[in-house]
């Protein structure tokens, strides 16, 4: 789908990750959620998902990390409530990971730093017609972050690991069908943080209501190795690079107020 046919387009190398300001950029992403300086809000809602696992078309190595991909030419995996106003819908989910289980989220919770991150991409399709159109627009995305822990195995995820070792390259794209990405968010999904923020990667469009979940999800250890065996390369080139640390550095503030669905 369009929403992330571009993506290997806006990867620059890995050299950006550092706190590249864009100019004046004054909500870039990620950044640490200091949850006693978050503010509760009462009229934050609950989270309403509806994934249809019949629109999941395929997976996809983009050399920075790797993307499963949905059909988002109708309103059939949706998300409204919580935050937001619009109803919006899933274009794709990818994740962020470290070489080691120390480090590897892209958000952290009052500094402390989780070994993977999960991002759900949505696209605001009250307002605009193409991800495109809404990547540029202040209330054009919704993303849901979610924490992993490493601990006991994820069923749910098992058939997307095992569908790793197929897109090992830069570049590599295999069919992947009827996935739920509803099995990928923690059982309690009204407790939550959300910020206006950014793209964390290039072209780090400030176009992002960020609903960061408090409650975890648990991988295994083995599980997330596989993510490990992921290249940044493609086939071709000599030096083959694993694919670890594809995150960005923590954003200043700026200012900004982290709001809270819960006390
Ligand atoms: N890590 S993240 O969730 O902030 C994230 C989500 C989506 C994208 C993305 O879709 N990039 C491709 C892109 C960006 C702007 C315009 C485009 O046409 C495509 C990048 C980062
Ligand atoms: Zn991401």
């Amino acid at each position: 789908t369009a929403c992330s046919s571009k993506y290997v387009l806006s990867q620059m190398h890995p050299m950006w990750q550092g706190p590249l300001a864009v100019p004046g950029g004054d909500r870039q992403s990620p950044i640490d959620i200091v949850v006693r300086k978050s503010v509760f809000d009462s009229k934050l809602k609950p989270l309403e998902t509806e994934y249809d696992p019949q629109t999941c078309q395929q997976i996809w190595n983009n050399g920075y990390s790797f993307l499963v991909e949905y059909d988002d030419t109708t309103d059939k995996s949706t998300l409204k409530g919580g935050p937001l106003q619009d109803r919006f819908r899933l274009c794709q989910f990818h994740f962020h990971w470290g070489e080691s289980n120390s480090w590897g989220s892209e958000h952290t919770v009052d500094r402390r730093l989780f070994p993977a991150e999960l991002h759900l991409v949505h696209w605001n399709s009250d307002k605009y017609s193409l991800f495109e159109e809404a990547v540029m627009e202040d209330n054009g995305l919704a993303v849901i972050g979610v924490f992993l822990k490493v601990g006991k195995r994820h069923e749910g995820l098992q058939k997307l690991v095992d569908a790793l070792p197929a897109i090992r390259h830069k570049g590599s794209v295999v069919e992947f069908t009827l996935f739920d990405p509803g099995c990928l968010l923690p059982a309690n999904t009204d407790d939550y943080w959300t910020y206006h923020g950014s793209l964390t990667t290039p072209p780090l469009t400030e176009s992002v209501t960020w609903i960061v979940m408090k409650q975890h999800i648990e991988v295994s250890h083995d599980q997330l190795a596989v993510f490990r065996s992921l290249l940044f390369t493609s086939a071709e080139e000599e030096v083959q690079k694993s694919m670890v640390n594809n995150f960005r550095v923590q954003q200043p503030l700026r200012g900004r107020t982290v709001r809270s669905s819960f006390t």
